[in-house]
């Protein structure tokens, strides 16, 4: 079975037969199905009768996903095991995004009973709480790229930059002064969020996934990077299901 995950920015296509180590493959979400199938066949040929999963965040790229895809191999998971496994009070629970439930489900396997925060840094970025066997709630901010961005969007003198960013504590330059701003709002938002949540639940540890975590670890003090966490939930998901 092949795993295909739809985030705004990246699907992952993924395949594993321990549902811990993944072969897989990150690409832009806006290519076609067609052409993300070809690149993943230079990874791993598809067998005659593959069956594919499929979970993301883009409805108008899941629709691409189903009517490129044999119908009869498709599946995606449902949202009752979900409930089943993770307790929430979130509403409507189906709006929870795919992501943040597989990275919850994730978590809730591995460490049933010590609080974590999960931090995904992706387009956006979310922090989640599961703590006392129950999905507390959580935050959605703007992603990095994202961020710098708007910045160059919202203004006429602001340019566009990329990540990585090389950071000053004050800025002498335009870029230096907004890689100064963006990158210490988010360093204080996620230690902030950070030390709140381990006020409510001191036990509570720090994982962290997603695109931009990579660049984030080293300035949040004892987190662990779990950079397939989202593909692993997503794996059990689907065995539970079935
Ligand atoms: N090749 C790449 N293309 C685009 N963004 C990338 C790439 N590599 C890393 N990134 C960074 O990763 C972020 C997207 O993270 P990801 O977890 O893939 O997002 P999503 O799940 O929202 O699609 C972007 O904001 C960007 O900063
Ligand atoms: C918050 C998100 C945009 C994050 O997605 P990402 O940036 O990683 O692609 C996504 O989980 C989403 O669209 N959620 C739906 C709304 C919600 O979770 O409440
Ligand atoms: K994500």
């Amino acid at each position: 079975m092949i795993l295909i995950a739809v985030g705004n920015t990246r699907t992952l296509l993924a395949y594993s037969e321990d549902g811990l180590h993944f072969q897989s493959i990150s690409v832009a979400t806006a290519l076609h199905p067609t052409h993300i199938l070809q690149l993943w066949e230079q990874t791993r040929p598809l067998l005659e009768d593959e069956d594919f999963a499929l979970g993301g965040v883009v409805p108008e790229a899941m629709q691409r996903w189903r009517e490129t895809l044999p119908p009869g191999r498709l599946r995606e998971p449902e949202l009752a095991v979900f409930q089943q496994r993770i307790p929430n009070s979130y509403v409507p629970a189906e709006s929870l995004g795919f992501d943040r439930r597989c990275c919850l489900l994730a978590t809730a396997r591995d460490f049933p009973t010590q609080s974590s925060i999960v931090i995904d840094m992706g387009t956006a970025i979310t922090i989640d709480l599961w703590a006392d066997g129950r999905f507390q709630g959580g935050r959605i901010l703007p992603g990095i790229t994202m961020s710098i961005h708007a910045l160059y969007l919202g203004t006429a003198l602001l340019p566009d930059l990329e990540l990585p960013m090389t950071v000053a504590d004050t800025g002498n330059t335009t870029a230096a002064a907004i890689q100064s701003g963006v990158w210490h709002m988010f360093t204080d938002a996620l230690l902030g969020a950070i030390q709140q949540f381990q006020g409510l639940f001191p036990d509570a540890q720090v994982l962290l996934t997603g695109g931009d975590a990579p660049l984030w670890q080293a300035r949040i003090p004892g987190s662990h990077y779990i950079p397939d966490l989202l593909l692993r939930g997503f794996y059990g998901w689907l065995q539970s299901s079935s």
